[in-house]
């Protein structure tokens, strides 16, 4: 049998997710017979024609987690070729809660959408939340076909207007499926009402997806839960592998002391000696040396550590409606096997679910409600980012006077910013300075034209005797943003990079033109607050030259290689490109060649 599959759920009240979930239960023959019998007892009572599917899930309700009822129902199933276990979070208004804890160990979301209210509100949130915990899956299932008559246009147009919003979000592989789950269409068996859908089942989909990759089996990750000493000379080191790939003979270090040793033996949950360890495996291992491992310490591979630091960037989502998030509040901070002190230094910022946008002025989070922190914590933590490492990029912070989880944190990365680093100011002011500086910012898609208007500034303004000096994103990605990508946080970093060198620049005196797709608009306007922050000028540019004609230029090749799926998140074809609200300047490609676009933005300084 194939690997076990957990599956998250979500959607709105009313959208059919039990019904849905009781369906996959009963057309894979998965249902107990007894529990089916009294299915339909129950819904013979009620006098429902059909059995009520959702009877199967409603009432099977766990509790996980110290401190916080979870209502989400777990239900086991499987196929010939898979096993799945399926929870069901519920969909009322306030369920960030329990989909951030019901969710956190799925390999696969399914979102709930209702053919005929479309995308709402709380798809958006399903979807944000389901990015943010890492799941890389994601099935939109655009449910109760049957009462739009099945119609193609409407699940297009749904499936057009989730995907402009996911478009912002990372997630990798989103599926629709236009179903019936009250009639079994395309849950189970392929639905004969909608011959114009070429897709698979629900269920096939669930039982071909590939999550094994999804596993990190890079990073060797143990963290120590328990000590066994059985006799003078035994000494086992117990706990879940949180990542990587452990052999008997390899090389590893045991942090934090940072002392090597080799591993000789490893025991696995059966208690009998195993060759290798992977994730999500319970083991016991032994090392070579006799050292001094304790609970809390984490085994990895020389080569390869974890950060350790006090100061750690993460999102976290708000659990309490006890109490509220506050800069200050000292929590204890759960994290793999270690309980340590800390305390939350900075709110960043609280984000709005629905626009993504992100509020710098918000000083709390209450229940349900997602921000940005810094953490601070008394002593240092082994981690790695969440997208990195579900396992030791997680964390919860409890309430050590109730004892009870009010936060789940997922680790961005360490603090960049050092308290301990203090800016030096230089004794020359900006005004001593021959000549002023300022950045021009040009924004737009790859072949609008950026590049080329740049250029010609440059060579414009040098030859007028005004030092200027272009910041190219493509050429800036050689070097300083070599180890960059290109997903939405990858960009974000590379924009946030060319801005603080652009800042420089103009702070030197040099004319920054800066020539950069920078498609989100959250992170140009980083670098406008940075660049007035230092009262140094920033002249937004949107070089607003439409899709059709960039892709018709196509002078790399890219438009080519993405339409044809050799490239993957190329901006406007599927990443986003958010056009600037109030720039500076539009140069419109139908406003004259690159010298005369150059030359309007002369016109503009010099103004
Ligand atoms: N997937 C994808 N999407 C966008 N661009 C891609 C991609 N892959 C490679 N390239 C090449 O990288 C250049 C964009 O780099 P930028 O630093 O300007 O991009 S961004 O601001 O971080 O979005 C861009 O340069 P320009 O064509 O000059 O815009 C491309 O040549
Ligand atoms: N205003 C314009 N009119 C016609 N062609 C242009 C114009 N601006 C740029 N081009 C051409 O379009 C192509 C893409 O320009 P480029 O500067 O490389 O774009 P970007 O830097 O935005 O990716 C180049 O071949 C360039 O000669």
């Amino acid at each position: 049998m194939g690997p076990l599959v957990r599956i998250a759920t979500a959607g709105s009240v009313d959208d059919g997710k039990s019904t849905l979930i009781g369906r996959l239960l009963f057309d894979s023959k998965s249902i107990l017979t007894d529990q089916l019998a009294a299915v339909e007892r129950t819904s013979a009572e009620r006098n429902e024609e059909t059995p009520n599917l959702a009877l199967l899930t409603d009432g099977l309700r766990a509790e996980r987690e110290q401190g916080i009822t979870i209502d989400v129902a777990y239900r086991y199933f499987a196929t010939p070729r898979r096993k799945f276990i399926i929870a069901d979070t519920p969909g009322h208004l306030q369920y960030t809660r329990n989909m951030v804890t019901g969710a956190s160990t799925a390999d696969l979301a399914l979102i709930l959408v209702d053919a005929r209210k479309g995308v709402l509100e709380q798809s958006r949130r399903h979807a944000f939340i389901s990015s943010l915990l890492g799941l890389t899956h994601l099935v939109v299932c655009v449910n109760k076909m049957d009462l739009v008559d099945w119609s193609r246009e409407r699940f297009e147009e749904i499936r057009e207007e989730f995907r402009r919003f996911a478009m912002k979000l990372e997630i990798p592989d989103l599926t629709f499926i236009p179903m019936s789950a009250l009639n079994g269409d395309n849950v189970v068996n392929r639905s004969a009402e909608m011959p114009w859908y070429e897709g698979t089942s629900l269920l096939q989909h669930l039982e071909r997806v590939h999550v094994a990759s999804d596993q990190n089996l890079i990073d060797v990750r143990l963290p120590v839960q328990y000590v066994i000493r059985a006799d003078q000379d035994f000494r086992g080191y117990s706990g879940s592998m949180s990542g990587g790939v452990l052999k008997t003979g390899d090389e590893v270090a045991v942090l934090p002391a940072g002392f090597t040793s080799r591993v000789t033996a490893i025991w696995g949950p059966g208690g009998s000696a195993v060759a290798e360890a992977f994730p999500p495996q319970a083991v016991t291992v032994e090392l070579a040396d006799h050292v001094d491992v304790g609970r809390g310490d984490l085994i990895c591979r020389p080569g390869n550590r974890p950060h350790t630091g006090q100061d750690i960037d993460a999102m976290v989502c708000w659990l309490t409606e006890q109490s509220a998030l506050s800069p200050g509040a000292r929590y204890a901070v759960q994290h793999t096997s270690r309980l340590v002190r800390g305390s939350v230094r900075e709110l960043d910022y609280r984000l709005d679910i629905n626009t993504l946008h992100r509020d710098e002025s918000a000083s709390s989070l209450s229940l349900n409600e997602i921000g940005r922190i810094r953490l601070r914590t008394q002593s240092p933590l082994l981690f790695d980012p969440y997208r990195r490492n579900r396992d030791t990029g997680c964390f919860v912070l409890i309430d050590e006077a109730t004892n009870n989880t009010v936060a789940a944190g997922m680790i961005i990365g360490p603090r960049v910013t050092h308290a301990n680093v203090a800016w030096h100011a230089t004794a020359v002011t900006r005004e001593q300075r021959a000549t002023r500086g300022l950045t021009l910012w040009l924004t737009g898609l790859s072949g609008s034209g950026k590049s080329t208007v740049a250029v010609e500034l440059e060579r414009r303004l040098v030859a007028s005797g005004r030092p200027a000096y272009v910041l190219d994103g493509d050429n800036l990605r050689h070097g300083l943003n070599a180890d960059l990508g290109f997903d939405p946080a990858d960009r974000a970093e590379n924009v946030r990079r060319v801005g603080a060198v652009a800042r420089l620049f103009a702070d030197a005196g040099n004319i920054a033109i800066v020539s950069s797709i920078s498609p989100y608009a959250a992170d140009r306007d980083q670098v406008r607050a940075a660049h007035e922050e230092a009262g140094i000028s920033f002249v937004e540019i949107f070089v607003d030259t439409p899709l059709a004609v960039c892709e018709a230029r196509d002078p790399k090749g890219l438009y080519a290689k993405a339409r044809a799926g050799a490239i993957r998140d190329l901006t406007g074809v599927d990443a986003p490109y958010e056009a600037p609200a109030r720039p500076e300047l539009v140069l419109r490609h139908s406003a004259g060649d690159p010298a005369a676009l150059a030359a309007s933005v002369l016109a503009y300084l010099d103004e």
